[in-house]
């Protein structure tokens, strides 16, 4: 759990038992003991998918696993080579045991990524192949199981954040005949819709049309908005989009908004009010409650942190009016290590991870935030080792799924969709997201 920086939360800790029917039903005690570990399961949930990543192969193999985990994994692999739908993600895994070098334990190698997904079907009407989105879509949808329809709000050669960058900007017009045609065949019903980078006034505001009318087609949809607008450079704030789509923001989109993810230099300029301590950046958050979002997230901030100056802060509040006419409020403050670069495009994962994660835990932002706070520490850093040459390629995989290593219950037929950008043409490698 160290190793991949994860916490055990002891009334939330999540196990899967994996192997053959028979296998499963000879395990039935209701306590599963790992090492000096003793977790009680209280709430079965099985067939929802199965991640294995060498990384998270225990170390060394806990020995009162029962039916051992070595032998009841590499016999989990051909019983679910034997579905039909999942038989393409697992064609070409082939286990294999082998010791360990130093402690002659046994372990398990699986390929780096196996992913097997709950719901293989999506209905893509823009389909994205390229870093940041295929990043965040490969999030929500393949790793966290929901289907997903993207639109490329702009095709750009590369981050903005660099000198140059070429590409196109889509029109408020072409983004509305986008959306005649899933009207058209009634397929605009969404659970979720998730807007990032745009920059373009006019096809903001047709978003905030589509919301309006896709919130009729379902009242419960949730709209979560990262008000993508700049950044700070060298403590100096810089808008990364044209400015005047901050009052468009401001007036239009942020009042729509169900849960929005700014960065620090987001929220104060959405607030008009600058966060230097504690107090002021609660304030920020109430006054972005005040424009209509129940759910504040404040991605990052430069407020001191009482760990020392290697952490930085991240921020969220909950404010909402119950059934019953009752205020709840919730604030929490995450110290989050800092890791030694500036990476791009952290903004979008960190928003479509808590889409996904307050999805599991809609009555729960603090768990929310930290499961999302904890993948993103996780790729960050794994991100950097590859940079360094610590690490091999195609982290994206390992670095997600390393992560998670839970069952999910309960996530059928969910329809999320995505406007955000595409980026760059550099594939999933980490180079591209990183600058020093
Ligand atoms: N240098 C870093 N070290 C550690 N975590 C980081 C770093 N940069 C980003 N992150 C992670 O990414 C999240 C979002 O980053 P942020 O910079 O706020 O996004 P953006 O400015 O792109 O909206 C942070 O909450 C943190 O979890
Ligand atoms: N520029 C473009 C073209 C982007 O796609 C994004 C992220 O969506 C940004 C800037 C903002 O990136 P960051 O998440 O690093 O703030």
């Amino acid at each position: 759990m160290n190793a991949n920086i994860l916490q055990l939360n002891v009334d939330e800790t999540e196990a899967i038992l994996l192997g053959s029917r028979q296998c499963r039903l000879s395990y039935d005690s209701d306590l599963l003991n790992l090492s000096s570990l003793s977790l009680g399961l209280t709430k079965p949930a099985c067939n929802l998918g199965a991640w294995f990543d060498p990384q998270l192969s225990p170390h060394p193999v806990p020995d009162r696993l029962s039916p051992p985990l070595p032998h009841c994994l590499p016999l989990t692999v051909p019983y679910l080579r034997r579905s039909r739908n999942l038989r393409p993600y697992i064609r070409h895994c082939s286990p294999q045991l082998f010791k360990c070098p130093s402690c002659q334990s046994p372990q398990l190698h699986l390929p780096q990524l196996m992913q097997l997904l709950q719901n293989p079907t999506v209905r893509t009407f823009t389909h994205t192949k390229h870093f940041w989105d295929c990043f965040d879509l490969l999030c929500v949808r393949q790793v966290l199981g929901f289907e997903v329809d993207t639109v490329n709000s702009v095709q750009f050669s590369n981050h903005t954040g660099y000198d140059h960058w070429t590409g196109q900007v889509m029109t408020a017009n072409e983004l509305h005949t986008l959306y005649d045609g899933l009207k058209l065949n009634g397929v605009n019903r969404y659970d979720y819709v998730l807007t990032g980078y745009t920059r373009d006034a006019s096809f903001l505001e047709m978003v905030v049309d589509i919301i309006r009318e896709l919130k009729c087609q379902n009242p419960n949809l949730v709209y979560v908005c990262d008000p993508v607008m700049g950044d700070q450079r060298n403590g100096d704030g810089y808008m990364y989009v044209p400015e005047h789509l901050l009052p468009v923001y401001k007036e239009k989109v942020v009042p729509v908004a169900d849960i929005i993810t700014p960065n620090q230099y987001e929220a104060e300029i959405l607030a008009g009010k600058k966060m230097n301590t504690e107090k002021e950046a609660l304030e920020v958050m109430d006054l972005l409650h005040a424009m209509g979002p129940e759910t504040v997230v404040i991605t990052s901030s430069d407020l001191p942190s009482s760990l020392g100056k290697d952490y930085l802060i991240a921020l969220g509040s909950l404010r909402k009016i119950k059934a019953d006419g009752t205020l709840v409020k919730e604030r929490i403050r995450m110290e989050i290590p800092k890791v030694d670069a500036v990476f791009v495009g952290t903004g979008d994962l960190f928003t479509a991870m808590l889409l996904a994660w307050t999805h599991t835990h809609p009555n729960n932002l603090k768990m929310a935030c930290e499961k999302t706070a904890s993948a993103l520490q996780h790729i960050v850093r794994r991100t950097i080792n590859h940079a360094r040459g610590k690490e091999p390629g195609m982290w994206v995989g390992g670095g997600m799924l390393g992560w998670g290593g839970g069952t999910w219950d309960g996530w059928g037929g969910l329809h999320c969709w995505v406007v955000g950008c595409r980026v760059g043409w550099g594939g999933c490698s980490a180079e591209g997201s990183v600058r020093h």
